[in-house]
């Protein structure tokens, strides 16, 4: 075999030119790369040119095998990689000349000569990618990886971080040197990659350089085949797979030195994801020493200075070429907006979906599945059935994922409501709107999903509707329960990372600054002075967000009174104003440690006292302030910050700060104007009816745990005992029924503010005929329009009807609503809804061994649909015999009249 390749040494050392063995043979459904003879009869360029890569032991003894000496010397080399350029230059075999002695003499020249020649080659690689000009920072990159460099590139959103490793795989493809195996987080941005590669007009060529993904979303196993032989140059796969049962297939890949790189993109994800439900993420060092001469690129549009040093620890980068860029995305808007009730709130989002009578790409994020269920469901309805609204989430099965994906690049769904699990690193250009219905859990997820926005450099809108009350999911609910294994120092990311998102939520300053300077990146010389001036507070809207402004109430003495305490607390425990203190402070309950400061502390309490005067009695109790501090939170005078609890102490977890306007506000006694919330509202009622929404309340939690309790027991029990099980799930059934005309109830506790109730007004409504029942109380008139549809017309006012109609009619357990009544109690009006009657379940899937287990999951999923609100399921996940599924259900759910099976 003929060598060709390069070497670090002069020309007149032939004997150290590196020769890389042929490729495999190319399957007969796959494009493999085409062996090097072919390419030099066919006179192709690269064939003739030097190594990107460093050979192997293999190939060098391929070539060397007359030269015994020199094999020996080359074997040990290829075992203890030589890297040139990287400061390689270990002694390898005393008896021969020295690789250091042979670099030392040879490298500058040579080294300079070669790299100059593979940056040519480089270059015009970019024409491929149809793509003039590298943009800045990619050049350098790509240099690194031509160094065979570990690197990390911290970019914006959309920079061009997928140049920087494809271009160079595309090298060393067509140099037949090894494939780049690139770690994605998702199937949707595996496949967005691929699909985007193979459709350059050079990957359509024959024997043009190909992408392919692995794991559970390839069907084809002649695909994993020809990838771990090589055959493509670009391989995607995500890390359960590759730290899986493919970490092994690839060693022959490996062993013959043609994996060329490996890359972690979204490589923030590693802290993110790994502690919880992707550990596979904090297991990539496992690549590593198992393959421990591969070079490691990191990229991530989101990583902190504290997450990069965090990635560099996880993937053990070695002295890496790091680029961190600006994150400034100049086109994007950001606002952030007050949720009002959820049907307005859909509708404001429509009016960005049509604005001008054009229809917007955009996506709607939202926290969790039932969410995503239940915003898709309304979306769809206000936008009627010529426009389709798609819903991604980790639920969504793999075909109907690609069949979202497929459609909303192509415009035939222009909108997609989704969970993290969809939007990471894709690039479609023209996306216009990202609504975050409810925040995302972090500022990191956040920054990730508008960056799909604007990726064709046209101006896009970033609106976040949310309520205070919507953090609570983080700080109390399942995600926070996911932290407890996690150490301390990442908790104390994760928890000062959403506390400082509700500061950027709060819009005290530029949002952009403040997103920018929690990545350590400095807003100055990108914003300048004046801000981004695009984002809400910039261009002096963010009041426009803030819903209904006259719905706020002037909370100026109190909240001054509770800014003084905050202040003291932090002057009397060292900066430690933990919640507890304050709120003692503020009403002038606080005793002092024993190594408190007798003057300072008078000093403190003086100033507070004399706010604590001017508020009126009744304001200053610690449950009234409690609720204030809330408030003031939201509104960003005062912030948060993690402090590690130590061992057996049961402090609070966080320090509360005033923020640079609640300072000012202090000082300058700004008045101060809050939307008063829930708890803050019950407080202010009278006693009695206090006590009796209370006592309401506390029914519901009694029921709801009673109902949780019922359902882990039902989890609990083994499939193996049909009787208990049906036992329990009818008792639960019965307790789900109470719950949810108790929810009926409560939903509406906040019903329409109806100030007479005698004036009605008319409101015509279409419904089909199956739900003629539910509103035959208070019906009018009713008429059938040509359609077949039929048209009633209800009694009530305009408001009240409006909210009824939409709750009732829009929402799928319209279909189980069995009777309706109004009332009017305690000048409230209530509507009580009775609810029962046919739940329709469809089937999908095929019969299965292990039945028993899928019908239990089946009642499991069901009851957890039933609990988020949603009287609908679609079995699509569960392999079973429905017939089976069918009867379980008759027994368990007497109440179930229709059951149906889809081929
Ligand atoms: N040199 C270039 N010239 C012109 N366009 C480019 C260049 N490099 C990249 N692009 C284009 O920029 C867009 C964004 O690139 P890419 O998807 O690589 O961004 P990214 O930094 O990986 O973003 P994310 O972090 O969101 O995944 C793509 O459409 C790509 O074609």
């Amino acid at each position: 075999m003929q060598a060709i390749g390069w070497s670090p040494l002069p020309s007149s050392q032939p004997a150290l030119r590196t020769v890389t063995a042929a490729p495999s043979s190319s399957g007969p459904l796959f494009r493999g790369p085409p062996s090097c003879s072919t390419l030099r009869a066919q006179g192709d360029p690269w064939s003739q040119r030097g190594h990107l890569f460093p050979a192997t032991a293999a190939t060098f003894s391929a070539m060397l095998w007359t030269h015994h000496r020199r094999r020996r010397l080359l074997r040990a080399l290829a075992s203890r990689r030589c890297f040139p350029g990287s400061g390689g230059t270990e002694l390898i075999d005393a008896g021969a000349l020295s690789c250091a002695q042979l670099s030392a003499s040879a490298r500058p020249s040579t080294w300079q000569a070669t790299l100059g020649e593979l940056e040519d080659e480089a270059r015009s690689v970019l024409n491929f990618f149809g793509h003039k000009e590298p943009r800045e920072g990619q050049w350098d990159v790509i240099k690194a990886c031509l160094q065979q460099r570990d690197i990390a590139v911290y970019w914006a959103t959309g920079a061009g971080k997928s140049l920087c490793y494809q271009l160079p795989a595309v090298l060393a493809w067509k140099r037949n040197q090894g494939v780049v195996i690139v770690i994605e987080p998702t199937i949707s941005l595996m496949h967005d990659q691929v699909v985007g590669f193979n459709s350059h007009p050079g990957s359509r060529e024959r024997f043009g350089p190909r992408a392919c993904l692995l794991g559970s979303a390839q069907e084809d196993p002649l695909v994993e085949q020809a990838a771990i032989s090589g055959e493509y140059c670009l391989v995607y796969i995500t890390p359960e797979s590759l730290t899986g049962k493919l970490l092994d297939a690839f060693e022959p890949l490996y062993a013959e030195g043609r994996i060329a790189m490996m890359v972690v993109d979204e490589a923030d994800r590693i802290p993110m994801w790994g502690h919880d439900f992707r550990t596979s993420f904090r297991d990539l060092w496992w690549v590593r020493e198992k393959y421990p001469n591969i070079p490691v690129m990191a990229a991530s549009g989101s990583a902190t200075p504290t997450i990069q040093r965090d990635i560099a620890g996880q993937l053990a980068l070695r002295t890496p070429f790091e680029s961190i860029g600006n994150m400034f995305r100049r086109n994007l808007c950001i606002s952030v907006w007050r949720k009002e009730t959820f049907n307005r709130d859909m509708e404001r989002v429509i009016s960005h979906v049509t604005e001008d009578g054009f229809i917007k790409a955009t996506i709607v994020y939202v926290p969790t599945k039932p969410s995503a269920k239940k915003v898709q469901r309304k979306l769809q309805e206000l936008l009627g059935d010529l426009i389709k609204v798609g819903l991604y989430t980790g639920e969504t099965s793999i075909p109907e994922r690609r069949n979202v994906y497929d459609a909303f690049f192509d415009n035939t769904m222009p909108v997609i409501v989704c969970t993290v699990a969809f939007g990471m690193g894709i690039d479609k250009p023209d996306i216009e709107n990202i609504f975050h219905y409810s925040p995302p859990r972090n500022v990191e997820d956040y920054m990730q999903q508008i960056g799909r926005a604007g990726r064709d450099g046209r101006l896009a809108r970033c609106i976040m509707i949310m309520a205070h009350e919507d953090w609570r999911i983080y700080e109390n609910g399942v995600f926070a329960n996911g932290l407890k294994d996690w150490p301390d120092e990442d908790v104390a990311w994760y928890l000062n990372s959403t506390e400082r998102f509700q500061q950027i939520a709060a819009g005290r300053s530029c949002r952009w600054e403040a997103l920018l300077s929690y990545f350590g990146r400095s807003a100055a010389e990108p914003l300048g002075l004046a801000g981004c001036g695009t984002c809400d507070v910039c261009r002096g809207k963010r009041s426009e967000g803030q819903g209904d402004v006259e719905a706020q109430r002037v909370f100026t003495k109190e909240a001054r009174l509770l800014l003084s305490a905050v202040h003291a607390a932090q002057d009397l425990n060292k900066g430690h104003a933990d919640h507890k203190a304050i709120l003692q402070i503020a009403a002038g309950k606080y005793e002092p440690s024993s190594g408190a400061v007798p003057r300072r502390y008078r000093d403190a309490m003086s100033r507070v006292d004399i706010q604590r005067e001017s508020v009126k009695p009744g304001r200053g109790s610690q449950i009234f302030l409690k609720s204030l501090l809330d408030m003031v939170h939201e509104d960003g005078y005062v912030r948060r910050v993690f402090r590690k609890v130590a061992e057996g102490d049961d402090g609070d977890r966080y320090v509360w700060q005033l923020s640079e306007y609640g300072e000012a506000a202090l000082k300058w006694g700004y008045p101060v104007h809050l939307h008063p919330n829930k708890e803050l509202k019950l407080l202010e009622l009278p006693e009695d009816q206090r006590r009796e929404v209370k006592s309401d309340q506390k029914g519901l939690k009694i029921k709801k745990d009673d109902i949780c309790k019922l359902f882990a027991e039902f989890q609990m029990q083994t499939v193996d005992d049909p009787d208990g099980m049906r036992e329990i799930a009818q008792e639960l059934r019965r307790e789900l029924d109470a719950l949810l005309n108790i929810n009926a109830q409560v939903d509406m506790e906040q019903p329409p503010e109806v100030t007479d109730v005698d004036a009605k007004t008319s409101l015509a409504i279409e419904v089909s005929t199956k739900k003629k029942q539910f509103i035959q109380g208070i019906l009018k008139k009713s008429t059938k329009t040509k359609a077949g549809k039929q048209t009633y017309e209800v009694s009530g006012s305009l408001k009240g009807l409006r909210n009824m109609v939409s709750y009732i009619v829009k929402r799928p357990v319209c279909d189980h609503i069995l009777e309706i009544t109004w009332q009017r109690q305690d000048g409230k009006f209530i509507c009580i809804l009775k609810i029962c009657g046919p739940i329709e379940l469809q089937f999908l899937g095929k019969p299965s061994p292990c039945r028993r287990t899928a019908q239990k999951n089946v009642i499991i999923e069901f009851m957890r649909t039933i609990m988020s609100g949603s009287r609908s399921l679609w079995c699509d996940r569960y392999h079973t015999n429905v017939a089976k599924v069918q009867e379980a259900f008759r027994t368990a759910f007497p109440t179930v009249t229709s059951i149906r099976s889809k081929p």
